[in-house]
């Protein structure tokens, strides 16, 4: 028997005799895989088989034929080792399991396989390999007295996917059970504690009888079922045995001595015989499976359920264990093929790859322990004052933002207070003045187009034209001026991709010289043209009735009038220019003057930019200063598809019917607060300041500063009239 030494003996020293580290890292390592050749038996040959298997090194056999089946098959496989039919079992043991085996003694599970066909010598090799193993850990053992070692064992056989205990009397069949924490586990499996290597080889004595044999045309002793003898190994230190730091390794090293494989042909077996082999070789079918899918892909599905045999081993194949598999072979020609399907095993088994990691058990009292220094670490860490210094400073940069975030919120509500302030006095002077509800004999209509995202369509010269229009209209005559306009605002307005319209009506001043210097930006909405652009008329001028005379609050009014009354007096207010007195313009432009009073100083830093030829309303700049719903509503119309943008108000002579509006109230009330809209979207456009104090100039629109100053140019003009 051998004894642990050399490198690995000091790397299990420092395992136990050193501080055992709790949760150590697992190590991937691949399976050691090695290849055994049995010498020829006497059946062999006497029947003149030649051994056509030939180790040419330590680590490559070849076959000296091709494969009868297979001609193009490899005939040389290489392995981590490979034993000529001379070596004995002891160098096998060596060199090809010792390693692995003896990696129990520091807490690491480990496996031993044997793996080949019938007769092969499966047997013969884990007979001896188990053997030096024992006799190495007692040796081991007998070395490190400054441990207190705890040896149990435990012996299965899966026979026809039966789970017996070897060391049980009795042949009753057992369940295996998952456990989170033991993996798959036999229930009521007998455990042996050991005495000694004597009670050891006691055991394995009783084992070798237990299990079932059978002759066999290839092997006059074949063993008929899978074994899997464990050995369970614990230790301790013995100076920390019932103290706070007492740990404990445990592990286990399986010794698995797989039944053979075997062609019903070859081994002439029939009835139970028969039966046992289908069994042997549908588990071992499932081993390979299992093999050939971890050395492929290690997350995918791996059947381990498919057998009992790969539930009970799969910690040893895939898992916490070190494993070394031994594949026997026989080297006569007669079993070249199940031969060569033994290396394609050992092939595939060679790149499996387990994760063994050192098991230890703590105490309670060590557990608890280790858990309390864990609490005061953690403790420590929260009392660390950098940490804690490092927290604060977080927290005052989070106060501090929500201070200003406040702030900015009491600063918003005050400006949406003024605005709605504003709007009220606005609707209040309009709804004044909407008592009236004089229709407009005639008027020029002042068209605000809001162009909508395809602004950028809009090409210079479509604005000078409607420059040009505009001014036509402004001293040609209105009615002449409507129809040329009307008519080159319809295609504007197709070519705008339907903008929205506001139309604000002044009163008609056909002896107005012209005013050149100033580059409005009107345009005369065209009532014909509803069919393609949708307009909405929601300001209009207002204007009384040439010989009733303008009240007080015509001109106030002229913005709230509803569409209808606009359309319905285009065509017959030439006439009545002349009727209108310079007193009742002045009163009517100090009514004008009033609810725009506000507004006006707002106005006088305006910065205009009169050669834009479009009064373009930005929401986005007007809902800052108003915060009203209605600009809301009327961004949510800017919003919604061309088709939907626009409102026909009731009674319009195009029998308009609302049509995608947001704003929920009836078509007058809605005309009035439309009116108010656009005044304090006017106001707030160009000229007018923003939320935050800064200079709308991303509006293009000319503001109601123009329009107020053009009142008052057009009173100065009357009055100096009525002095004429
Ligand atoms: N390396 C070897 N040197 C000498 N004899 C061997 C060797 N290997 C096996 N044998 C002999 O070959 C025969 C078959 O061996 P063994 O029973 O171990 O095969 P097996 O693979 O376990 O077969 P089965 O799967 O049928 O149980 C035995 O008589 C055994 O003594």
């Amino acid at each position: 028997m051998g004894a642990i030494g050399g490198d690995e003996m000091a790397q299990w020293d420092n395992v136990d005799g050193g501080e055992v580290v709790n949760g150590t890292a697992g190590k991937l390592e691949k399976i050691l895989v090695s290849v055994r050749l049995r010498p020829l038996s006497d059946k062999e040959v006497a029947r003149g088989d030649p051994s056509e298997w030939e180790c040419i090194s330590d680590t490559t056999v070849i076959a000296r034929s091709a494969f009868p089946d297979r001609p193009t098959a490899p005939t040389a496989y290489s392995f981590d080792r490979v034993f000529r039919s001379d070596c004995d079992t002891k160098e096998v043991y060596e060199q090809g399991a010792k390693e692995v085996a003896l990696s129990v003694v520091s807490g690491i599970n480990s496996s031993i396989f044997a793996y080949g066909q019938t007769s092969s010598g499966k047997t013969y090799t884990m007979t001896g390999i188990t053997e030096c193993t024992v006799s190495d850990i007692y040796a081991y053992i007998g070395r490190h007295e400054e441990r207190a070692f705890v040896l149990k064992f435990s012996a299965i056989e899966i026979y026809n996917e039966v789970v017996r205990d070897l060391l049980s009397s009795e042949s009753t069949s057992l369940r295996l059970w998952d456990d989170a924490e033991k993996g798959t586990y036999v229930e009521n499996l007998k455990e042996v504690i050991l005495r000694d290597w004597n009670h050891l080889k006691e055991l394995i004595s009783v084992c070798e009888a237990q299990r079932r044999t059978g002759e066999t045309y290839l092997n006059e002793n074949s063993s008929r079922s899978h074994q899997i003898l464990k050995l369970t190994i614990e230790s301790s230190a013995r100076e920390f045995l019932g103290k706070d730091k007492s740990t404990t390794l445990a592990a286990s090293v399986n010794f698995v001595d797989l039944a053979g494989s075997e062609r019903a042909s070859q081994a002439l077996s029939a009835g139970a015989r028969l039966k046992e082999g289908c069994h042997i070789n549908r588990s071992l079918l499932t081993l390979g499976t299992v093999i050939r899918k971890l050395s492929k892909v290690r997350n995918g599905h791996i059947p381990y359920r498919d057998s009992k045999l790969t539930r009970i081993l799969q910690p040893s194949l895939g898992g916490n264990a070190r494993t070394a598999i031994i594949c026997t072979m026989s080297p006569a020609r007669s079993y070249m093929e199940q031969s060569r399907n033994t290396l394609l095993f050992a092939s595939c088994a060679k790149e499996v790859v387990t994760n063994a990691q050192v098991n230890v058990v703590m105490s309670d009292k060590a557990l608890v322990k280790h858990l309390q220094r864990e609490l005061a670490r953690l403790e420590s860490e929260l009392r660390c004052p950098a940490t804690y210094s490092s927290l604060e400073a977080l927290v005052k940069e989070k106060d501090n933002h929500i201070r200003k975030m406040e702030k900015e919120i009491k600063e918003l509500k005050v400006q949406r207070d003024l605005a709605q302030s504003r709007l009220q006095d606005l609707l209040q002077v309009v709804g004044d003045n909407h008592v009236s509800k004089r229709p407009l004999a005639s008027g020029r209509n002042f068209t605000f187009d809001v162009p909508q995202p395809c602004e950028d369509q809009i090409s210079t010269t479509e604005s000078s034209e409607v420059v040009d229009n505009v001014q036509n209209f402004r001293f040609q005559g209105r009615r002449a001026a409507q129809r040329e306009v009307g008519s080159q605002q319809s295609e504007n307005n197709v070519q705008f991709a339907t903008p929205l319209s506001y139309s604000v009506s002044s009163p008609p001043f056909s002896g107005m010289p012209p005013t050149t210097s100033r580059d409005d930006v009107y345009q005369i909405s065209n009532e014909d043209s509803d069919d393609v652009c949708k307009e909405v008329r929601c300001i209009e001028t207002n204007e009384t009735e040439g010989k009733n005379g303008l009240d007080s609050s015509a001109i106030g009014s002229n913005i709230l009038q509803d569409s209808n009354v606009g359309a319905s007096t285009h065509g017959n207010d030439d006439s009545r220019h002349g009727d209108v007195s310079t007193v009742t313009l002045e009163q009517h432009l100090e009514t004008v003057r009033k609810p725009f009073a506000n507004l006006v100083e707002d106005l006088g830093s305006s910065t205009r930019n009169p050669s834009r030829s479009r009064g373009i309303v930005r929401s986005r700049s007007c809902r800052s200063l108003m915060g009203s719903t209605l600009f809301e509503n009327l961004e949510k119309d800017d919003c919604t598809p061309p088709s939907r943008r626009f409102m026909d108000f009731p009674g319009r002579p195009e029998g308009g019917q609302r049509r995608g509006s947001a704003l929920n109230f009836d078509a007058e009330s809605e005309t009035l607060s439309r009116a108010g809209s656009m005044l304090s979207e006017i106001t707030t456009t160009r000229g007018g300041p923003k939320a935050n104090g800064s200079i709308a100039g991303d509006t293009e629109f000319t503001g109601i500063g123009e329009f107020v100053a053009e009142l008052k140019e057009m009173a100065q003009y009357q009055k100096q009239l009525g002095v004429c």
